[in-house]
């Protein structure tokens, strides 16, 4: 029985059909979508795959988007499930105040990531990077506690603030450089400062805390982007929020 994963960001929605419920499992379809086009999704990406055994997703764009989605998933016989952040789940324990306004994707990003880590060998900290329409930077120490995390602007959201805010910052995308001698340069060099700035000082921080260097994963369209100007070793995992939805749908399984 193939399993669905759905991933409902700000900006789009990421799918990916795997061959069974368990970590590991061949992904043998996947798209991506903006959340524009979504209500077509049932007769046109969806409509050419097997239909799938089950599913499980998570949203963070609202209950309207997830309302719209649950109707094209329609198009199959299985109950739409969704993820919602609770205080443990799948070996992590979230140490958010309130741990159920803990955005659903850094929850099961997180849980993707503590069983890649526990994969790979001995008991790790994790800091898991996520860059969206927000940055997302979340620490996890050795035991699977999430410690906390910050919130950031992705770039989209940083160039329009800043083109909506002023009256000549209105270029083209420049590049990451040293030393910036143009405008689009400026923009471009200051925003992936910022969230590569953020990354090195809660990496420093949770090494810090957990006496221990941390695994760094970065996941995201303008990761690479990212990783190309810090020092600091990291792994880009494209689909941590999908490795997170199989352990969690494995867990129920098992339960
Ligand atoms: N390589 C890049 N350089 C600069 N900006 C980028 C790059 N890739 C994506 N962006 C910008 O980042 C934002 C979203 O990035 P991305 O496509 O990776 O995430 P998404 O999956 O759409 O986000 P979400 O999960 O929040 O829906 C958009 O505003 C986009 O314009
Ligand atoms: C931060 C985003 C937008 C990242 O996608 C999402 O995880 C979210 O809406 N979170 C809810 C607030 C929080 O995580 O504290
Ligand atoms: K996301």
């Amino acid at each position: 029985m193939t399993f669905l994963a759905i991933d409902i960001g700000n900006t789009r929605l990421k799918w990916g059909q795997y061959a069974a419920p368990f970590p590991g499992a061949p992904l043998v379809a996947h798209g991506a979508v903006f959340l524009e086009t979504i209500d077509t999704l049932a007769e046109s990406e969806w409509k050419k795959l097997t239909p799938p055994g089950s599913m499980l997703g998570c949203v963070v764009a609202g209950e309207g988007i997830r309302r719209r989605v649950e109707e094209q998933l329609e198009l199959w016989d299985i109950d739409p499930r969704w993820v919602v952040s609770s205080a443990h789940a799948a070996g992590v324990s979230n140490g958010y105040d309130h741990p159920g306004r803990l955005g659903t994707d850094r929850w099961v990003a997180l849980i993707g990531a503590r069983h890649r880590v526990l994969a790979h060998g001995a008991p790790r900290p994790a800091l898991v990077v996520m860059v969206g329409t927000a940055v997302t930077v979340d620490a996890m120490d050795a035991d699977g506690n999430f410690l906390g995390g910050m919130i950031l602007p992705g770039f989209g959201v940083m160039q329009r603030a800043l083109e909506m805010s002023t009256a000549g910052l209105k270029v083209p995308t420049g590049e990451i450089v040293d030393f910036p001698t143009n405008t689009s340069d400026a923009l471009m060099t200051g925003g992936s400062s910022a969230m590569v700035g953020a990354v090195e000082r809660m990496h420093r921080k949770l090494r810090e805390r957990c006496g221990q260097d941390p695994v760094l994963l970065m996941s995201g369209g303008a990761a690479p982007k990212l990783s190309a100007i810090t020092d600091l070793k990291f792994e880009n995992v494209e689909k941590l929020v999908f490795d997170g939805l199989l352990a969690l749908q494995s867990h129920r399984l098992a339960l």
